[in-house]
């Protein structure tokens, strides 16, 4: 095991515990979401893991080490971990090559030049390797941290929202280079997240986490496809949720309906289409049943009444 969170207890004021006996663990070379919504507690868990923050209770153990916090540091931070919070802490006067290139020893000045050469073209900023950072937007900024930290090829990278500042074409291209980096070098990395999807086909675990608690830890398919309540199945996106009355009146076997779990059929329930739009890869449609309401996605548009079948675990794969 790389990291062990064990039994933590954290606050930041006295009278409102944030974390209450949380324990987490990570194995080496694996990359794990840490997911929830906002406030959750992410970014203080990836805080107090890398060692800027004093927790009252627990331990936190690398490699069966135990880290002692700030108080046990002189300078902030753990040697085997890297963590690019959410606020950079680049060197402002320094151009991007020199900020990439902190952590890289200078004794031979060609391997370093060509390692920085390298490690800009993971984050797509090769073309801005002689600029200053303050003069870079702070998407740019961000991808230029992440790259500081590949340098040193840390044991465990901590991203917190690493993704949340670049625009959909930029976010497709820095996820597919960093992970395929993160996995060719072995590294570990707890990346935190609202946005599950966008990470989802590169993770081996999410850690869900609902004020301070956590309440789910599973692979990717289990946890999307057996959420354990409905805050989990939101992170995936829109999620229909049923009532104890809705779903024994319709004869399902479960409260949780994904839209696309739910299909247009030639026999079902029949449900009344109250509006359907053009959503780009599918349309968006609201019926209702009776009166229950729905959201299902269709590839096309939908009017009138239509029959919808439920599609039940027993009939996935
Ligand atoms: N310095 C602080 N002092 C007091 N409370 C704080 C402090 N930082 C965070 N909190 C509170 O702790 C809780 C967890 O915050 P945290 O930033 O860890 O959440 P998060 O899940 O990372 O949120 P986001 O996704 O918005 O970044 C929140 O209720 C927040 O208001």
């Amino acid at each position: 095991m790389l990291l062990q969170v064990k039994n933590l207890h954290f606050s930041y004021t006295p009278n409102k515990k944030l974390f209450n006996n949380l324990s987490i663990s990570i194995d080496e070379g694996q990359i794990i979401a840490l997911a929830g919504e906002s406030g959750c507690g992410k970014s203080t868990l990836l805080n107090l893991i890398y060692g800027l923050l004093d927790w009252e209770d627990g331990q936190i153990l690398l490699n069966g080490t135990r880290l002692m916090g700030p108080k046990g540091n002189l300078v902030p931070g753990e040697k085997d971990m890297k963590f690019v919070a959410q606020t950079y802490d680049l060197m402002p006067y320094s151009t991007v090559s020199e900020n990439v290139g902190k952590f890289i020893s200078n004794i031979n000045l060609h391997e370093k030049k060509m390692r920085v050469h390298e490690l800009l073209k993971v984050v797509g900023m090769e073309d801005f390797a002689d600029i200053k950072p303050q003069f870079l937007s702070g998407g740019q900024q961000q991808r230029v941290a992440i790259a500081r930290a590949l340098s040193v090829l840390p044991k465990l990278l901590l991203l917190d929202e690493p993704f949340s500042n670049l625009d959909f074409s930029r976010k497709i291209e820095l996820r597919e280079r960093l992970f395929n980096f993160v996995k060719q070098n072995n590294l570990s990395l707890i990346i935190s997240t609202h946005e599950i999807q966008e990470v989802m086909p590169w993770l081996d675990r999410i850690t869900v986490l609902q004020d301070g608690r956590l309440i789910q830890n599973d692979s990717p398919k289990e946890t999307y496809l057996n959420p354990y309540n409905s805050y989990v199945a939101k992170l995936f996106g829109e999620v229909n949720v049923l009532t104890d009355a809705e779903k024994d009146s319709l004869k399902l076997g479960r409260h949780l309906w994904y839209p696309h779990q739910i299909k247009v059929a030639a026999q079902g329930e029949p449900a009344k289409v109250l509006e359907s739009r053009f959503a780009g890869s599918s349309y968006w449609n609201r019926v209702m049943i009776d009166s229950i309401p729905l959201v299902i996605y269709t590839d096309h548009a939908l009017s009138g009444t239509v029959n919808l079948h439920f599609i039940e675990q027993s009939e996935r794969l």
